[in-house]
């Protein structure tokens, strides 16, 4: 009597399976054949698998590809490229302002809860909550505010050459200089955020491998962005979701490895939450009297109602500016010195403006932010280029296209598209830089006050409108002093036969094996 029913059983099973297998197939090629032939946007143009499949731009930025091909696609099919079922791509400058109007949403690209539980600055979507909390947080930022911290980072930068003094400057050595630019970033923002350097420089090593480990975890990240109706569904199942989505100390890569990093003194345990509720107590019992740090500010906003941020929110804008803002300024330093020790005529010309300088009184021991911008038009120029050529997010920023839809170029683009420019592509805009586009010439910024104008309205590497890098003056500030230091200090000479290696990863930028040799400089009276 039993064998017939499992008979029945496993056939209908087989059955089940056939039909849905069936189903699954005549879903997926209906689904091709619309996005191809029938979508709002098969109008446009680009690769027919990036028009069917999100998969498409995936692979592209798993391969570490995906601005090249994003180029290579605006020179094949003009300004604007289909690269996913719902996002084009727009390679013309001139848009940014369009793209990254005011009301723009962020759209679900933006995976939210992937940097932890609650929402940062960052990942907020709707442009109404973003505006709101960023007028609360915003007043810490300003280049006035930020300019109080200037002793702190020329505090680290006497660190970081005394270390490398000690350290790296051999008769005939050659190092791998690629992390030591990252070192002196990550021991600014985490004395600027925690109150305390995580102490890269002292050791002179990547501690607890948090650098190296972030960056293995940004494939996933990348993806994660790329296919969010995937994530977005997986999250569903918390199960899933807490396990492998969500960033927590406890993770061997990525985000997690910087949640872990925590306060200074509180190795081994090294923990964002508790290192940062232990800052937070010292700094209110006033230990840290007299500084003025990001910390402390953000612990003395009171939003519109009066209210102090909960701490939930002071971890979370802490953490975002961890990594937000160390690895992209690290990646900025290697670029700048990769391209300027590259080319005699530039880093001869640099090395003229800084010593007549230093000759002429105009800058300090350790040069003033004041000083630089005064003193020092072309050593600006080369971070402006290095900038332009090299941004350390070479990624996606897609935005939604608002209500009404939009023209581009005369084709109807229909409210809810994903909209994106990439700032490797608009800075290789030939219509605003010229023929000359993939050359490192700092000149081009000092030639005309007008071109240097037009220049500064497309720059993508911050971001664009409302949304654009809050951190973007401490940036500057860092990015004016501790390399302008290293150069003064000491004269490097890169290994012209073993090239470094330039990685993009889930979105992120920066340079590995920067084989080079150090010799100190004369000192300059
Ligand atoms: C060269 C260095 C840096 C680069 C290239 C950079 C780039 C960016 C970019 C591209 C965005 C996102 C724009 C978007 O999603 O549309 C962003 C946002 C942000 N950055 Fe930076 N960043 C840098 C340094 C910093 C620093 C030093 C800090 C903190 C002190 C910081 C804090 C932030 C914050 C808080 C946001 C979110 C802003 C918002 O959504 O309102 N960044 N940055």
């Amino acid at each position: 009597m039993t064998s017939p029913n499992v008979a029945q059983v496993g056939h209908s099973l087989v059955t089940a399976v056939v039909v849905a297998s069936v189903g699954l197939v005549v879903y997926l090629v209906g689904n091709a054949i619309y996005n191809l032939y029938f979508h709002p946007l098969a109008k446009f143009p680009g690769p027919r698998l990036a028009a069917v499949t999100r998969f498409w731009l995936a692979w592209q930025c798993y391969k570490e590809k995906e601005p090249y091909v994003l180029f290579e696609l605006s020179k094949k099919y003009g300004p604007v490229v289909r690269i996913s079922p719902a996002m084009l791509h727009v390679s013309d400058a001139t848009k940014l302002p369009v793209i990254y109007h005011r009301q723009a949403d962020k759209s679900k690209h933006y995976i939210t809860g992937s940097f932890g539980a609650t929402e940062s600055l960052f990942h907020m979507q709707a442009h109404s909550e973003h505006s709101k909390y960023r007028k609360a947080i915003a007043g810490p930022y300003t280049l006035s505010n930020m300019r109080k911290n200037e002793s702190l980072i020329d505090r680290h930068t006497e660190k970081w050459i005394k270390r490398m003094d000690e350290l790296l400057v051999q008769p005939g050595q050659e190092f791998d200089f690629s992390l030591w630019p990252v070192f002196w970033a990550y021991d600014v923002i985490s004395d600027l955020g925690f109150g305390g350097p995580f102490g890269f420089i002292d050791q002179g090593a990547d501690v607890d491998n948090l650098i190296t480990g972030y960056h293995e975890g940004l494939h996933l990240f990348g993806a994660m962005g790329r296919l969010y109706p995937i994530t977005n569904f997986v999250k569903k199942f918390p199960w899933i979701a807490n396990k492998y989505m969500i960033a927590k100390p406890e993770n061997d890569d990525g985000i997690g490895m910087i949640m872990r990093a925590g306060h200074p003194t509180l190795n081994p345990t090294r923990h964002l939450e508790l290192g940062l509720l232990l800052t937070l107590s010292e700094i209110e019992s006033g230990k840290f009297d007299g500084r003025q740090d990001l910390l402390q500010s953000l612990m003395e906003i009171r939003t519109t109602e009066g209210k102090p941020l909960e701490f939930e929110h002071i971890k979370t804008e802490v953490f975002i500016i961890l990594v937000a803002g160390a690895d992209t300024v690290g990646t900025t330093v290697q670029a700048l010195l990769n391209y300027i020790t590259r080319d005699a005529r530039v880093y001869e010309k640099l090395m003229n403006e800084v010593d007549n300088a230093t000759r002429a009184g105009h800058l300090s021991k350790l040069a003033q932010f004041d000083e630089v911008l005064q003193h020092l038009p072309y050593y600006m120029a080369c971070i402006k280029e290095a900038q332009r050529l090299c941004p350390p997010a070479p990624s996606l920023f897609p935005r939604l296209v608002s209500k009404g839809g939009l023209d581009l170029y005369g084709k109807f683009v229909p409210e809810g598209t994903e909209l994106t420019c990439n700032p490797y592509v608009v800075h290789r805009d030939s219509k605003i830089y010229g023929p000359d586009y993939e050359e490192f010439r700092p000149e081009r910024w000092l030639e005309s006050e007008e071109q240097a104008t037009l220049y500064q309205k497309y720059q993508f590497g911050f971001g664009y409108g409302s949304r654009i890098c809050l951190g973007k003056e401490f940036a500057r500030l860092e990015l004016y002093k501790g390399p302008l230091e290293f150069l003064r200090a000491f004269k490097p000479t890169l290994d012209q036969s073993r090239p470094p290696k330039y990685h993009i990863e889930g979105g992120e930028s920066w340079f590995t094996d920067m084989w080079m040799r150090l010799e100190r400089r004369e000192l300059v009276h």
